[in-house]
Protein backbone atom coordinates (compact mmCIF):
# COMPACT_ATOMS: atom_id res chain seq x y z
CA UNK A 1 0.00 0.00 0.00
CA UNK A 2 2.10 3.44 -1.44
CA UNK A 3 0.67 4.96 1.71
CA UNK A 4 2.30 2.61 4.64
CA UNK A 5 5.11 3.53 6.36
CA UNK A 6 8.21 1.75 5.49
CA UNK A 7 10.34 2.60 8.28
CA UNK A 8 10.06 3.75 12.29
CA UNK A 9 12.05 6.99 13.20
CA UNK A 10 12.52 6.55 16.69
CA UNK A 11 12.79 10.70 17.59
CA UNK A 12 11.13 13.11 19.53
CA UNK A 13 13.09 15.93 17.54
CA UNK A 14 10.89 17.42 14.97
CA UNK A 15 13.94 18.58 12.95
CA UNK A 16 14.53 14.89 12.26
CA UNK A 17 10.93 14.18 11.25
CA UNK A 18 11.50 16.89 8.92
CA UNK A 19 14.52 16.00 7.17
CA UNK A 20 13.53 12.62 6.69
CA UNK A 21 10.89 13.90 5.27
CA UNK A 22 12.71 16.11 2.42
CA UNK A 23 14.30 12.86 1.18
CA UNK A 24 10.68 10.92 0.63
CA UNK A 25 10.84 8.58 3.22
CA UNK A 26 7.45 7.35 4.52
CA UNK A 27 7.69 6.82 8.04
CA UNK A 28 5.82 6.57 11.75
CA UNK A 29 7.41 8.29 14.57
CA UNK A 30 7.85 6.02 17.97
CA UNK A 31 9.73 7.32 21.19
CA UNK A 32 13.18 7.37 21.80
CA UNK A 33 13.67 6.70 25.57
CA UNK A 34 17.09 6.03 26.25
CA UNK A 35 19.96 6.95 28.95
CA UNK A 36 21.96 9.48 27.24
CA UNK A 37 25.04 9.68 29.82
CA UNK A 38 28.79 9.23 28.85
CA UNK A 39 30.36 6.13 29.81
CA UNK A 40 33.88 7.35 31.39
CA UNK A 41 36.42 7.73 28.93
CA UNK A 42 33.81 7.45 26.18
CA UNK A 43 35.62 9.32 22.33
CA UNK A 44 32.51 11.62 21.16
CA UNK A 45 32.65 9.38 18.14
CA UNK A 46 32.14 6.10 20.38
CA UNK A 47 29.14 7.93 22.20
CA UNK A 48 27.02 9.20 19.72
CA UNK A 49 27.15 6.17 17.74
CA UNK A 50 26.35 4.06 21.15
CA UNK A 51 23.41 6.41 22.01
CA UNK A 52 21.62 6.04 18.28
CA UNK A 53 21.99 2.53 18.67
CA UNK A 54 20.42 2.82 21.61
CA UNK A 55 17.64 4.71 20.73
CA UNK A 56 17.06 2.10 17.69
CA UNK A 57 17.28 -0.49 20.14
CA UNK A 58 14.80 -0.10 22.91
CA UNK A 59 12.60 1.23 20.22
CA UNK A 60 12.45 -1.82 18.36
CA UNK A 61 12.04 -3.55 21.13
CA UNK A 62 8.36 -2.00 22.27
CA UNK A 63 7.64 -3.40 18.54
CA UNK A 64 5.73 -6.47 17.86
CA UNK A 65 8.57 -9.04 16.09
CA UNK A 66 6.09 -9.47 13.61
CA UNK A 67 6.88 -6.17 12.48
CA UNK A 68 10.24 -6.03 10.05
CA UNK A 69 10.48 -2.53 9.58
CA UNK A 70 13.41 -1.02 10.26
CA UNK A 71 14.02 1.78 12.88
CA UNK A 72 15.69 4.27 13.03
CA UNK A 73 17.68 6.87 15.74
CA UNK A 74 20.14 9.46 15.69
CA UNK A 75 22.20 11.38 17.86
CA UNK A 76 23.71 14.63 17.91
CA UNK A 77 26.85 16.41 20.41
CA UNK A 78 28.48 19.35 20.11
CA UNK A 79 32.07 19.11 20.79
CA UNK A 80 34.92 21.84 21.98
CA UNK A 81 37.94 20.45 23.14
CA UNK A 82 37.03 16.79 23.73
CA UNK A 83 34.06 18.14 25.83
CA UNK A 84 30.42 17.28 24.75
CA UNK A 85 28.12 20.23 25.35
CA UNK A 86 24.18 19.25 25.83
CA UNK A 87 21.42 21.27 25.86
CA UNK A 88 21.37 24.36 27.59
CA UNK A 89 19.55 24.03 30.99
CA UNK A 90 18.75 27.47 31.96
CA UNK A 91 20.12 31.08 30.21
CA UNK A 92 23.09 31.16 32.00
CA UNK A 93 24.16 27.78 30.91
CA UNK A 94 23.62 28.57 27.21
CA UNK A 95 25.47 31.88 27.31
CA UNK A 96 27.97 30.00 29.35
CA UNK A 97 27.88 27.51 25.92
CA UNK A 98 27.99 30.12 23.21
CA UNK A 99 30.71 31.91 25.15
CA UNK A 100 32.93 28.82 24.80
CA UNK A 101 31.40 28.43 21.11
CA UNK A 102 32.16 32.20 19.66
CA UNK A 103 35.01 33.19 17.64
CA UNK A 104 35.95 29.59 17.53
CA UNK A 105 35.33 26.43 15.50
CA UNK A 106 33.61 23.35 17.07
CA UNK A 107 32.61 19.70 15.67
CA UNK A 108 29.00 18.68 15.26
CA UNK A 109 28.74 14.82 15.39
CA UNK A 110 25.92 13.04 14.42
CA UNK A 111 25.58 9.17 15.02
CA UNK A 112 22.99 7.12 13.46
CA UNK A 113 21.81 3.82 13.34
CA UNK A 114 19.35 1.71 11.58
CA UNK A 115 18.15 -1.25 12.95
CA UNK A 116 16.51 -4.27 11.86
CA UNK A 117 15.67 -7.72 12.94
CA UNK A 118 18.62 -9.56 12.80
CA UNK A 119 21.54 -6.87 12.80
CA UNK A 120 22.52 -3.34 13.12
CA UNK A 121 23.88 -0.76 10.85
CA UNK A 122 25.20 2.81 12.52
CA UNK A 123 26.92 5.98 10.54
CA UNK A 124 28.55 8.64 11.59
CA UNK A 125 28.74 12.31 10.06
CA UNK A 126 31.51 14.74 11.27
CA UNK A 127 31.10 18.53 10.72
CA UNK A 128 32.87 21.20 11.51
CA UNK A 129 31.37 24.86 12.33
CA UNK A 130 32.94 28.35 12.91
CA UNK A 131 31.14 30.83 14.72
CA UNK A 132 31.65 34.84 14.59
CA UNK A 133 32.55 36.19 18.29
CA UNK A 134 29.14 37.14 19.72
CA UNK A 135 28.15 40.06 22.08
CA UNK A 136 26.73 39.16 25.32
CA UNK A 137 23.33 40.87 24.27
CA UNK A 138 23.22 38.87 21.32
CA UNK A 139 23.32 36.06 24.13
CA UNK A 140 20.42 37.31 25.91
CA UNK A 141 18.35 37.81 22.70
CA UNK A 142 19.28 34.59 21.50
CA UNK A 143 18.21 32.87 24.70
CA UNK A 144 14.46 34.66 24.44
CA UNK A 145 14.06 33.43 20.97
CA UNK A 146 13.32 30.21 22.88
CA UNK A 147 15.38 28.33 20.06
CA UNK A 148 18.44 27.38 22.22
CA UNK A 149 16.47 25.42 24.62
CA UNK A 150 16.15 21.93 23.15
CA UNK A 151 18.85 21.91 20.48
CA UNK A 152 22.54 20.53 21.61
CA UNK A 153 25.60 23.33 22.15
CA UNK A 154 22.47 25.79 22.43
CA UNK A 155 21.86 26.86 19.05
CA UNK A 156 20.09 25.91 15.85
CA UNK A 157 21.99 26.18 12.24
CA UNK A 158 18.58 25.92 10.61
CA UNK A 159 17.31 28.94 12.47
CA UNK A 160 17.99 32.36 13.74
CA UNK A 161 21.29 30.51 15.15
CA UNK A 162 22.58 30.53 11.17
CA UNK A 163 23.69 34.02 11.92
CA UNK A 164 26.63 33.16 14.24
CA UNK A 165 28.09 30.38 11.42
CA UNK A 166 30.83 31.87 9.94
CA UNK A 167 31.87 28.74 7.87
CA UNK A 168 31.01 24.97 7.74
CA UNK A 169 32.69 22.44 6.92
CA UNK A 170 30.64 19.01 6.41
CA UNK A 171 26.76 17.97 6.14
CA UNK A 172 23.99 21.03 7.30
CA UNK A 173 21.74 17.84 7.69
CA UNK A 174 23.76 16.56 10.02
CA UNK A 175 24.66 20.01 12.06
CA UNK A 176 20.49 19.94 12.00
CA UNK A 177 20.51 16.21 13.76
CA UNK A 178 20.21 13.85 10.80
CA UNK A 179 22.84 13.55 8.11
CA UNK A 180 21.02 12.72 5.05
CA UNK A 181 23.85 11.19 2.65
CA UNK A 182 24.65 8.87 5.42
CA UNK A 183 21.17 8.35 6.30
CA UNK A 184 20.22 7.64 2.50
CA UNK A 185 22.53 5.49 2.29
CA UNK A 186 21.72 3.42 4.97
CA UNK A 187 18.60 3.06 3.51
CA UNK A 188 19.69 1.79 0.68
CA UNK A 189 21.40 -0.95 1.85
CA UNK A 190 18.19 -2.14 3.67
CA UNK A 191 16.55 -2.27 0.51
CA UNK A 192 14.72 1.17 1.13
CA UNK A 193 14.88 3.63 -1.64
CA UNK A 194 13.86 7.44 -1.20
CA UNK A 195 12.98 9.49 -3.75
CA UNK A 196 10.48 7.24 -5.04
CA UNK A 197 6.76 5.85 -3.87
CA UNK A 198 6.96 2.55 -5.45
CA UNK A 199 8.66 0.29 -2.19
C1 LIG B 1 23.71 21.83 16.68
C2 LIG B 1 22.24 21.69 16.41
C3 LIG B 1 21.47 20.77 17.10
N1 LIG B 1 20.12 20.67 16.86
C4 LIG B 1 19.28 19.71 17.58
C5 LIG B 1 19.12 18.35 16.88
C6 LIG B 1 18.63 17.46 18.00
O1 LIG B 1 17.19 17.52 18.05
C7 LIG B 1 19.22 18.11 19.25
C8 LIG B 1 20.27 17.23 19.87
O2 LIG B 1 19.69 16.38 20.80
P1 LIG B 1 19.58 14.80 20.63
O3 LIG B 1 19.76 14.21 22.00
O4 LIG B 1 20.50 14.32 19.53
O5 LIG B 1 18.10 14.55 20.13
P2 LIG B 1 16.71 14.97 20.78
O6 LIG B 1 16.71 14.69 22.25
O7 LIG B 1 16.36 16.37 20.36
O8 LIG B 1 15.68 14.03 20.02
P3 LIG B 1 15.54 12.41 20.05
O9 LIG B 1 16.56 11.83 21.00
O10 LIG B 1 14.13 12.16 20.48
O11 LIG B 1 15.78 12.00 18.61
O12 LIG B 1 19.79 19.36 18.85
C9 LIG B 1 19.52 21.48 15.91
O13 LIG B 1 18.28 21.38 15.69
N2 LIG B 1 20.27 22.37 15.21
C10 LIG B 1 21.61 22.52 15.42
O14 LIG B 1 22.25 23.36 14.75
Amino acid sequence: MATEHQIYLASSSPRRSELLTQIGVRFAVIAADTDESRLPDEAPEDYVRRVALDKARMARMRLPTEDARPVLAADTAVVLDQCILGKPADPEDAARMLRLLAGRTHRVLTGVALVLPTHDWTAISASRVTFRPIREDEMQRYWRTGEPLDKAGGYGIQGYGAVFVANLEGSYSGVMGLPLFETAQLLERAGILSMTTDN
